[in-house]
């Protein structure tokens, strides 16, 4: 199959170095400096150092090539959240498009297939989550994806492209829950990097007291998977996503890896470094800074009650320290677990 990788980040890097030797692949990236380097040192230094580019990846920075190239193929979009939009709209009609972005538009407060749907409606749509951190994609370790679309003919290709000896891509039949899983577990990433974050400070300082513990992490990530679930049954998901590899899969993975770039801006806000200087210290996007806003507009626009959203998006203002953020939590009235 032609494939079309538009955005060589770390995440499009790992999947095109994964698929390269299946299929023809090309991976573009906008900035043609990054290209010319790629193609001497077949690596790429900036965004995934250590993945070697197989010799079979054509590398692209002209995107009406790269566009030709998957026209009766698969075009994945791996860029950014904030880039979707624009991508969308330069893509050739009827085209089918899945993407790897995991997020709520910034601004608008959208998912990926609504802001497909609304700029255009012609394409052939779909996208592609689960736990997967791009380093051990592309050094070959297991790892398991979901491909989703209400089009089921277009969730298999996206089955076709990327299974295979080491990874497992299941089909998915539920976008919506899918996004709002791939969205949600960022924004939990932070609140459980804080968390942890304030228990390692406490126990440099030899005062591991009252900090939050291995309980306290237990409980955010239950609690997060609660605030995803509530918000995305009102976005019209189903619950049963929420299980699976999208949901609590990525959810797991991402709160507690030590690669997520989302946990490790909550590990570095525990340590009192201010937000700027954190996502200038990765050097990668980590979409749950942005998407937490957005999160938490929707749920209260549909009358979701998202109590530790509230508190990351709280703590990422200023408005909160990490340390209140976790008392603001503890000290809620009791009630229900469900
Ligand atoms: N890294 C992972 O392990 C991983 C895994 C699954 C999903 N994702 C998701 O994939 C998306 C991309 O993540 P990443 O890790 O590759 O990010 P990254 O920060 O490593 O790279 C982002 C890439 O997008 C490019 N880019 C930014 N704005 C652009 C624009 N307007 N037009 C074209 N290219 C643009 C950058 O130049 C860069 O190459 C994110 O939404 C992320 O949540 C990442
Ligand atoms: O590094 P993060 O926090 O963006 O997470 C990467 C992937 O989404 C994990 O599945």
């Amino acid at each position: 199959m032609k494939i079309s990788i538009l955005g060589a980040g770390a995440w499009g890097t790992a999947l095109a170095v994964q698929a390269a030797a299946r299929h023809e692949l090309l991976l573009w990236a906008r900035d043609e400096a990054q290209v010319r380097d790629m193609q001497s040192s077949r690596f790429n230094e900036r965004y995934l150092p250590g993945a070697a580019l197989p010799a079979s990846l054509r590398l692209e920075s002209r995107l009406d090539q790269a566009l030709a190239h998957a026209r009766d193929g698969l075009i994945i979009i791996a860029t950014p959240m904030a880039a979707l939009r624009g991508m969308l709209q330069q893509m050739p009609a009827g085209a089918r498009v899945m993407w790897l972005c995991k997020g709520f538009e910034a601004g608008t407060g959208l998912l990926g297939h609504e802001i497909a749907r609304e700029v255009r409606p012609d394409l052939r749509v779909g996208i592609l989550s689960g736990p997967s951190f791009a380093q051990e994609v592309a050094a070959g370790q297991p790892t398991a994806l979901v491909s989703a679309s209400e089009d089921a003919e277009l969730a298999q290709l996206g089955v076709q492209a990327f299974h295979g000896e080491r990874l497992r891509v299941y089909s998915a039949s539920d976008p919506v829950g899918v996004e709002v899983g791939g969205a949600v577990k960022n924004v939990m990433a932070i609140a459980v990097g804080i968390a942890d974050g304030l228990r390692q400070r406490a126990e440099a300082a030899g005062e591991p007291g009252l900090a939050p513990g291995l309980n306290a992490r237990a409980a955010l990530i239950t609690r997060g998977l609660a605030e995803m679930l509530r918000l995305g049954l009102a976005l019209g998901a189903r619950t049963e996503t929420f299980m699976g590899l999208s949901g609590m899969g990525d959810l797991v993975l991402t709160a507690t890896g030590d690669l997520s770039r989302n946990r490790r801006v909550g590990l570095l806000l525990a340590q009192d470094l201010a937000l700027p200087d954190i996502l200038q210290q990765l050097g990668h996007v980590a979409e749950g800074v942005y998407s937490a806003p957005t999160v938490l507009a929707r749920a209260r626009a549909k009358g979701v009650d998202m109590p530790i959203t509230e508190a990351v998006v709280a703590v990422l203002d200023g408005r909160l320290s990490p340390r209140a953020g976790v008392d603001l939590l503890m000290g809620r009235q009791a009630r229900a677990e469900h």
